[in-house]
């Protein structure tokens, strides 16, 4: 059985779990104090569907005569997709405002989380069924009333809500956030939704797709340009096309909160012993149990901090790869550069690593709100080990003072670059439907230039890491391929040998080794990571030294 398999089959098992206690709960309570929308939700934010799935039931009142109340819970979800289509607002920025503001538990927090986010990343799919069920086009409609049928069209489709409920729950919502108009087209336009089932719409939609792409892109909710560019990332890092479809779904998971223990600052044990798990591909990670993460005091101290764990392995192999010529081996008295650091994600770990081996950080980040983010990631870390500065990564040359890089220069230098994040998208769920492939041609320019600059600042012999968040080889190899052409003072290094000395033993052998090779197969390798493989965004890595 494979790992998601009986992740599922423990998931429904404790869905069970979770059903049966709360029958028990709603006996004992004899079904007082409900809420909207309360009664059938389980401990796992799930609502519980007793009826085959086949046997549809609604109200048979009207939509005029049902509920003007909406569920806390799915207002919080319906505020969210507002915020994004309304204000070009991050759903995962707004979220979480929501939820503490309808004071929602954890139960109803579970069910706005997934309703929200699933809403979101499947709105491209979504609205191709609604497009067959209502009788104008989309755009004609009012904005918060179709944001509202998304949500009904995910609880029908996506998640285990009963028909009923979600029809109800749907019109009450409207009714109470746009008024009484709209219920009778929700009402009406949702009985269709609800007439077929997920695979049965998938078909339908699937007989008018262009081709394959388009179908992909339909059956997982991908713009088709991006089934196009991941399917060929995969092959262009040496993969199968024949995972992408594995690719494409990992896209629709709700991603693992990931936690990372600073070397020397924070240490997992408490987070482990609140039911928090090891992770598989870096030390010191751990798989979050989820709930507010701020009840553990290393995390409020700010030892422990949630990272993805490819961009922790970015980080530690930066770290561990060869170095530069100032140091004593050991790293002490190196010079470290994070140019574009913002937030500060791998800065803190960087840093972390740095003040353990008597180095200095000193991370760079354009946008004066961001550096600020930046600063706060850091202040866990002993302040003489690292510094902020806020400019453009492309002037990093100030920082020099004038003096040659081979006085001044930087021994590692990280250039987290901007991207398209087409490697994160389970994690900013709109963020899919928003890139275009202009965003690719924006990008590209700058990508290079932060690239060039950073090997202008290192020194003779140090290393640059040129990453993204992001496999597009538009934004991965045909980058580092470029600059490698336009300069004679700079190589590739192996990227593989310093990322699985970065990683825990076997996280990176036999079928999960990211490595490809570049020139040949004895040519130095780059490293890509999958969400499908390492259950990490897919990071790319690539790293450089200056001769
Ligand atoms: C992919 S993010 C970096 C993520 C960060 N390394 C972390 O782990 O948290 C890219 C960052 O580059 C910044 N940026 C964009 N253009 C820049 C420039 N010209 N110079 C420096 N930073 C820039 C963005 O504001 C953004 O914060």
């Amino acid at each position: 059985m494979s790992e998601r398999e009986s992740r599922g089959r423990d998931d429904r098992r404790r869905d069970r779990q979770d059903d049966r206690r709360d029958d028990r709960q709603d006996d004992r309570r004899g079904g007082r104090d409900r809420r909207p929308g309360d009664e059938r939700r389980n401990a796992r934010g799930h609502e519980r569907n007793r009826r085959p799935r086949t046997e549809r039931t609604f109200s048979s009142a009207a939509p005029a005569a049902r509920t003007r109340r909406a569920d806390p819970a799915r207002l919080a979800a319906f505020e969210t997709l507002r915020a994004v289509s309304e204000e070009g607002a991050y759903g995962n920025l707004v979220l979480p405002k929501a939820v503490r503001a309808h004071r929602l538990d954890r139960r109803d927090a579970g069910f706005a989380t997934e309703l929200a986010y699933g809403a979101l990343r499947w709105q491209g799919t979504w609205d191709a069924v609604l497009s067959r069920c209502v009788d104008r086009p989309l755009a004609d409609l009012d904005g918060a009333v179709l944001d509202a049928l998304r949500l009904g069209v995910h609880q029908l489709l996506a998640m285990r809500v009963p028909d009923h409920a979600a029809l109800d729950q749907t019109v009450g919502l409207v009714r109470a956030v746009v008024g009484a108009g709209p219920g009778s087209l929700v009402n009406a336009v949702l009985r269709k939704v609800a007439a077929r089932d997920l695979p049965a719409w998938i078909a339908e939609l699937s007989e008018d797709a262009a081709d394959e792409t388009a179908r992909l892109g339909l059956a997982h909710a991908h713009p088709a340009w991006q089934v196009r560019a991941l399917r060929q990332a995969l092959v262009a890092h040496g993969r199968s096309g024949t995972e992408l479809e594995a690719l494409l779904a990992a896209d629709n998971e709700a991603p693992v909160v990931n936690l990372v223990a600073l070397p020397g600052l924070g240490e997992l044990t408490e987070a482990l012993e609140a039911g928090a798990q090891k992770g598989a591909l870096v030390p010191g990670s751990a798989l979050s149990s989820g709930g507010d993460l701020h009840r553990l005091s290393s995390v409020r101290a700010g030892g422990v901090r949630v990272q993805d764990a490819g961009s922790q392995l970015v980080a530690r192999a930066l770290a561990a790869a060869g170095g530069g010529s100032a140091g004593a081996g050991d790293g002490r008295g190196e010079r470290w550069l994070d140019l574009c650091a913002g937030p500060g994600g791998k800065a803190a770990l960087l840093a972390a690593l740095a003040a353990e081996r008597g180095a200095h950080l000193t991370a760079n980040e354009v946008a004066p709100h961001r550096a600020e983010l930046v600063r706060q990631a850091l202040r866990p870390v002993p302040g003489h080990a690292w510094s902020v500065r806020t400019g453009d990564g492309r002037a990093a040359g100030e920082l020099l003072g004038g003096r040659p890089a081979e006085e001044a220069g930087y021994d590692r230098v990280l250039v987290d670059a901007p991207c398209t994040g087409l490697g994160a998208l389970r994690r900013r769920p709109e963020s899919r439907w928003r890139r275009t492939p202009r965003d690719l041609a924006e990008l590209g320019p700058l990508q290079r230039e932060l690239l060039e600059a950073a090997l202008d600042v290192a020194r003779p012999g140090g290393t640059v890491a040129y990453a993204t968040c992001s496999p597009h080889a538009a934004e991965t190899l045909a980058v580092v391929q470029d600059v490698l052409g336009r300069r004679e003072d700079v190589e590739l290094l192996d990227a593989l040998g310093p990322a699985r000395a970065a990683a825990l033993p076997g996280a990176l052998e036999g079928d999960r080794d990211p490595s490809r090779p570049w020139e040949g197969a004895a040519g130095p390798a780059t490293v890509q990571l999958w969400p499908h493989v390492h259950g990490a965004d897919a990071m790319f890595l690539a790293l450089l030294r200056k001769r």
